[in-house]
């Protein structure tokens, strides 16, 4: 039977969430669109993952050159106008780049902002689009501290794009953003304070590694103040007041509220068609269905367990492209999905917490990284890891803090997605020496 609608499925946003699946559904023979407020590829290239990654690079070489003085010489130091110029340039190709790729498996983009008028039909500048099936993609937006004065500080996204580095930087909240982008102010040559709002950072890491991370950035000058309860905003003279607990007071040029995301559920017409969602977002099932059979939810504005990050998006946006396309009717499975905070040293994690561990069920192997041979060559002297194994010694979790993290755990997802054992573990050959290399040969 022909399909009575303009296309067979709808994405309202672009987004990981998005366009990792509606391209190849489009591939697959389906009639595709995709409805885009603001940049293609949404989040994560434009204001997210890659910028931010651009602006650290640097920052990693600045580190690198520390730990080899003696064998070179001389500082980094970073040029911060020239460092955002950079960003704009590696960044600024990507979503036409994105966007070509959605046209050339076939994809209609409309631009626009897109509202529920009802379950089949999508309003985007007054004009209708009808679909048979709609997946909601839209993402997050930044969390705003609601205290007087809030105006005043800004997200992270105005950040990437300042010409000139402000001298004192104050962040409002200690979870990724508030400490990649410390890192980063203090790498250039900001003056940093950290506003926590408790007296831990990086609450789902492993405390321990935070807490040697935290040392090693309060080293560099950083200053942390924990609970310091943000009462109010105030622009004097002087700069700008941060107001925070019992009467004190801080002075800053520049204020980055880094208090979290909120899932962008409003002004969609949710209650048009009546798909349910609470604050963390939308409801869905393990289909990503919606309360309403033919619209779908993906990325970070579901409700879920899973952390709101571009593998976790990209992964439901792929199941998504399996499901309706046909080639599965089971429910979504999620791997372990790991994830690095880029900090320098890093902090990575995958699967199972070494702190959720019961001696007798798990063994929990210690590692200190710079004991390798490898991390000899590069003059390391900070990071650790520990590696949980089951009885029958398959790798089902992995944390570590170190220079290479992210590369490190990346490279024994194999072992605990496909739950290797130790003889299939030594099927793999690797390319000596590296970092996967070093990684891989502990967990053997
Ligand atoms: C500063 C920062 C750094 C990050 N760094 C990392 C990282 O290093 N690694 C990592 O894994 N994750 C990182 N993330 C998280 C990552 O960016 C998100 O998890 C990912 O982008 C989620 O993809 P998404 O498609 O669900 O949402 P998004 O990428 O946010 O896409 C949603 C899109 O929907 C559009 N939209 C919203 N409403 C409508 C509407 N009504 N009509 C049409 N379009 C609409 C928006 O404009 C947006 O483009 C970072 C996030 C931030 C903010
Ligand atoms: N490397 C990465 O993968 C990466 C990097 C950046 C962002 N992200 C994604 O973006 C999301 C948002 O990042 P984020 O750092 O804004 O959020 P977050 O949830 O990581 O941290 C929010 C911080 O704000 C604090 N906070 C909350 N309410 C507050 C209040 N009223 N006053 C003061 N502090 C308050 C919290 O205690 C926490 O420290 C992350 O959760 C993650 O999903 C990922």
């Amino acid at each position: 039977m022909k399909n009575p609608y303009d296309f067979d499925v709808l994405y309202l946003g672009s987004g990981h969430g998005a366009f990792d699946g509606a391209g190849p559904l489009a591939a697959s023979g389906k009639k595709v669109a995709v409805v885009e407020g603001e940049m293609i590829g949404g989040t994560c290239p434009n204001y997210g993952c890659n910028a931010k990654i651009t602006l650290d690079t640097p920052v990693v070489l600045q580190r690198f050159a520390e730990r080899m003085q003696g064998v070179v010489s001389g500082n980094i130091k970073i040029n911060w106008s020239a460092l955002v110029a950079h960003k704009q340039a590696v960044i600024k190709p990507l979503p036409d780049a994105i966007g070509a790729g959605l046209t050339q498996n076939g994809v209609t983009i409309i631009h626009g902002y897109g509202k529920f008028q009802d379950a089949h039909t999508i309003v985007v500048d007054e004009k209708t689009y009808t679909a048979d099936k709609i997946v909601i993609a839209t993402g997050q937006h930044p969390h705003r501290i609601d205290v007087p004065g809030t105006e005043l500080a800004h997200d992270s996204r105005v950040f990437m794009d300042l010409d000139v580095l402000p001298k004192r930087i104050g962040i409002l909240g200690s979870g990724y953003i508030s400490m990649e982008f410390a890192t980063i102010a203090n790498a250039a040559g900001a003056e940093v304070h950290v506003l926590m709002h408790h007296d831990r950072a990086l609450r789902e890491f492993h405390q321990p590694f935070v807490e040697d991370v935290m040392a090693d950035m309060t080293k560099r000058g950083i200053q942390f103040t924990p609970n310091a309860g943000v009462t109010a905003l105030e622009k004097t003279a002087d700069g700008i007041v941060i107001h925070y607990g019992d009467k004190e007071k801080l002075v800053v040029d520049w204020v980055l509220d880094a208090t979290g995301r909120i899932p962008n559920v409003e002004q969609l017409g949710l209650e048009n068609v009546g798909v349910k969602f609470n604050q963390h977002g939308i409801l869905v099932d393990d289909y990503l269905r919606t309360n309403v059979a033919n619209i779908y939810a993906s990325g970070d504005v579901l409700d879920k367990q899973q952390p709101k990050l571009t593998p976790t998006a990209t992964f439901e946006s792929y199941y998504l492209y399996k499901l309706l396309s046909g080639q599965t009717t089971a429910p979504i499975d999620y791997p372990a999905i790991p994830s690095t905070v880029y900090t320098s040293p890093r902090i990575a994690k995958v699967g199972v917490a070494p702190e959720s561990v019961k001696d007798d069920v798990y063994k929990v192997v210690h590692n200190h990284i710079p004991d390798d041979w490898y991390h000899q060559t590069d003059q390391e002297t900070v990071g650790d890891s520990l590696l949980v194994f089951d009885q029958e010694h398959h790798l089902v979790g992995a944390t570590e803090y170190s220079a290479q993290a992210e590369d490190a755990i990346n490279t024994l997802l194999p072992a605990i997605v496909y739950h290797l054992s130790r003889d299939q573990m030594w099927q793999m050959a690797h390319i000596f020496p590296a970092e996967g290399a070093a990684a891989w040969h502990k967990i053997r």
